[in-house]
């Protein structure tokens, strides 16, 4: 059952609908400034409270993405996908598994954000871009082609590369041991090679 969840009511103090300026972007800037500062919850959870923030994460996916190697892929798409697939969370928040959302409602809050974003304040400044930006997002959202694919196991590779970081400084190879599961969910070959050498650094890290 989707709740009366809105984008509009989780608007930054600072910016309104009504500060749209067609010549200017900086309302939309003011919002997504919010995943430079929002952290990631699935951390949180496992009380890593100085952890990375949904930007940070969604930076290293880029700068992955552009070392990708299969030539069928088109990297700068992959680059773009990786910058905007979390663009929701800055007004959604970042939303486990684990937390009481249904992956509909998920989706549903998600589809709205993005949209409003787009409709309310990017096209205003920049047709073109807010159309691309919908695109890209829909291509994650909805694995829409090889490109969002790759995007989709690097997101998980990401998070896994995040963790192992955590557990060496944790020196604990237990507490956070939930996530790696996503190990399962990356289908392309050449992003499985970068999780099974991570696999491998790992096991050899906690066995010295
Ligand atoms: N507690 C767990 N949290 C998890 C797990 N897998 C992902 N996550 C977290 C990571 C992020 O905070 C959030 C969603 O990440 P997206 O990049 O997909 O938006 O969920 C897990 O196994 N356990
Ligand atoms: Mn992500």
């Amino acid at each position: 059952m989707s709740s009366n969840w809105n984008p509009k009511d989780h608007l930054p103090q600072d910016v309104q609908q009504s500060m749209v300026n067609a010549n200017d972007p900086l309302a939309f800037y003011q919002i997504i400034s919010r995943l430079k500062i929002q952290k990631r919850t699935g951390w949180l959870d496992h009380d890593i409270n100085d952890c990375e923030s949904i930007a940070d994460h969604m930076y290293r996916m880029s700068i992955m993405s552009m070392l990708i190697k299969d030539p069928q892929v088109n990297k700068d798409k992959c680059v773009r996908i990786a910058l905007v697939h979390d663009m929701a969370e800055s007004l959604v928040g970042d939303i486990t598994p684990f937390d009481p959302v249904t992956k509909e409602e998920k989706h549903r809050r998600e589809w709205d954000t993005i949209q409003f974003l787009c409709n309310e304040f990017i096209q205003h400044y920049n047709k073109d871009a807010a159309k691309e930006i919908m695109d890209d997002w829909s291509a994650y959202e909805h694995v829409g082609s090889l490109e969002a694919r790759y995007v989709k196991d690097i997101d998980k590779y990401e998070m896994l590369v995040q963790c192992f970081e955590y557990e060496k400084r944790l020196n604990d190879s237990t507490k956070l041991k939930q996530f790696w599961s996503a190990v399962n969910s990356v289908k392309t070959q050449e992003i499985q090679s970068w999780v099974q050498k991570l696999l491998k650094a790992r096991e050899e890290f906690f066995q010295a």
